[in-house]
């Protein structure tokens, strides 16, 4: 997913647990523009007419001890007829397959896990903010200020960068390829942005955490009672992107049926939701990604030729990062400048000695990666010009071998920070990390201003 510095989107976040209301707040307002919590539900509807969120974080229960998630439905319910559009995702602890295509059937957009992954939840917000914008607003998906920024001046990177902007420029399918984290979803977004579509909406669909039996309903829509739980019509995300461009990363997890659909989609230009025979025009670019081998699919009778040929009409490959050497540098310059904007921060430096050991890392995660280790070295940094021992990878070198700052309050909002982290930012786990009560644990919070 696309970082951008800009914070962007209303939250509204219903759940009784303090904790996850205090957690959520504290690592999302720094990413949107406001945030109001509440803890009980029947407050939704007055927060939806005074506040207008653009996402909605719903627990799915809300009496003691209850984990059906019921209410939760009831909930999302009364959101949706209050506005059919409203985008919510649920937050809950219990969570299998059959829950996750009942909720979203019944028109939750994703679900954040209790305990979450911080990154992935910023990343499951921003998408829902964006597809909140789509669905409300016709205007822009992306305004020119937001343009999304391709770092690198390898000549692969150049080359690349050269073609986006012819390819943009037309309505060509293209596909686009390369190892996870290595700037896919960046492209898509340039190549929208350089399209006479630009100006329309740009709806992406990671078909790697849609659930295979939602993938027809998600991307083509259904009417009410096409199934069970479809109380209200939902239109697809394809009809969503409809004059504009529909992006859909990881195509290789497609099921052969809907392969059939979509590819009768990009030949006769029109679909039909689930549960109904009427045709509906449809005019959507589409860009795909994947990090899988598609012929190879192909030859082994999961993936079709026909659909293949639709969508790669033209093909774009990024390189990983481990190929791009000095581009490494610039991007970690870039990650340094966008997080220090983000967190209000001094200005930092990338050192001779961090520059040797980012040189020489291998980077499977490729540019995600490289953007997390920045900002892991300049949020627990003790200096502004980063070395060598700022640089931490991922499991290979769990501890820092550094001499430490001794300032006291630095080291306590260090270790703060290291809990919460660690224990994914549930507090009260956290406090137990530390060895301190929750409550001080919250006034240390507020304190430090974490
Ligand atoms: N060349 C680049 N310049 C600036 N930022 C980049 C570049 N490449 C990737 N990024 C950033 O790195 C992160 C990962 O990129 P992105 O999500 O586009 O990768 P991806 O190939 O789509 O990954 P996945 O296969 O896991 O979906 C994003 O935050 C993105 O903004």
């Amino acid at each position: 997913m696309a970082e951008n510095t800009e914070k962007r989107g209303k939250i509204l976040i219903v759940d009784d647990n303090e904790d996850v209301l205090l957690s959520l707040n504290m690592l999302l307002r720094q990413h949107v523009e406001g945030i109001r919590v509440i803890t009980d539900p029947e407050r939704i509807g007055e927060f939806m007419d005074s506040f207008h969120p653009d996402v909605i974080l719903l627990d799915m229960n809300f009496r003691r001890n209850a984990s059906s998630g019921e209410e939760g439905y009831r909930w999302l319910d009364f959101i949706l007829k209050r506005d059919s559009k409203a985008v919510v995702l649920f937050i809950t602890a219990y969570i299998d397959t059959e829950k996750a295509v009942r909720a979203i059937k019944s028109g939750a957009i994703d679900f954040i896990p209790k305990p979450w992954d911080n990154a992935k939840l910023r990343g499951i917000v921003e998408s829902a903010v964006q597809l909140s914008r789509t669905r409300h607003n016709p205007a822009p998906a992306i305004p020119c200020e937001d343009m999304p920024v391709l770092i690198g001046e390898s000549p692969q990177m150049q080359l690349l960068k050269r073609r986006i902007e012819k390819i943009g420029a037309t309505d060509a399918n293209v596909l686009i390829t390369g190892e996870n984290g290595t700037g896919k979803d960046v492209v898509a977004h340039l190549l929208h942005y350089h399209s006479a579509r630009a100006d329309r909406p740009f709806v992406s669909i990671d078909l790697g955490t849609v659930p295979e039996q939602l993938f027809e309903s998600e991307l083509f829509g259904y009417e009410k009672g096409a199934f069970t739980d479809a109380r209200n019509a939902k239109e697809g995300r394809l009809e969503t992107a409809a004059g504009g461009t529909a992006f859909l990363d990881e195509i290789g997890n497609l099921t052969l049926g809907v392969q059939q659909k979509l590819l009768t989609m990009i030949e006769k230009r029109e679909m039909s939701r689930l549960g109904s025979n009427k045709l509906r025009k449809i005019d959507v670019r589409l860009l795909a990604a994947t990090n899988a081998d598609l012929p190879q699919m192909v030859a082994d009778g999961k993936f079709r030729q026909d659909l293949l040929y639709r969508i790669n009409t033209i093909e774009l490959h990024l390189p990983p990062l481990r190929e791009r050497g000095e581009d490494i540098i610039l991007l970690a310059n870039h990650f340094a400048r966008m997080i220090t904007r983000r967190y209000k921060m001094e200005d930092v430096e990338i050192g001779e000695s961090a520059r040797r050991r980012l040189l020489g890392h291998s980077w499977q995660g490729n540019v995600r990666e490289l953007q997390h280790v920045v900002e892991r070295a300049i949020v627990l940094a003790s200096s502004r010009v980063l070395e060598e021992e700022d640089i931490e990878f991922s499991k290979t070198m769990p501890t820092r071998t550094v001499q430490e700052t001794l300032n006291l309050d630095a080291l306590e909002q260090d270790a703060i920070i290291k809990a919460i982290d660690r224990s994914n930012g549930n507090l009260s786990q956290a406090a137990g990390l530390l060895g301190i009560s929750r409550y001080a644990l919250y006034r240390k919070i507020e304190k430090f201003g974490l």
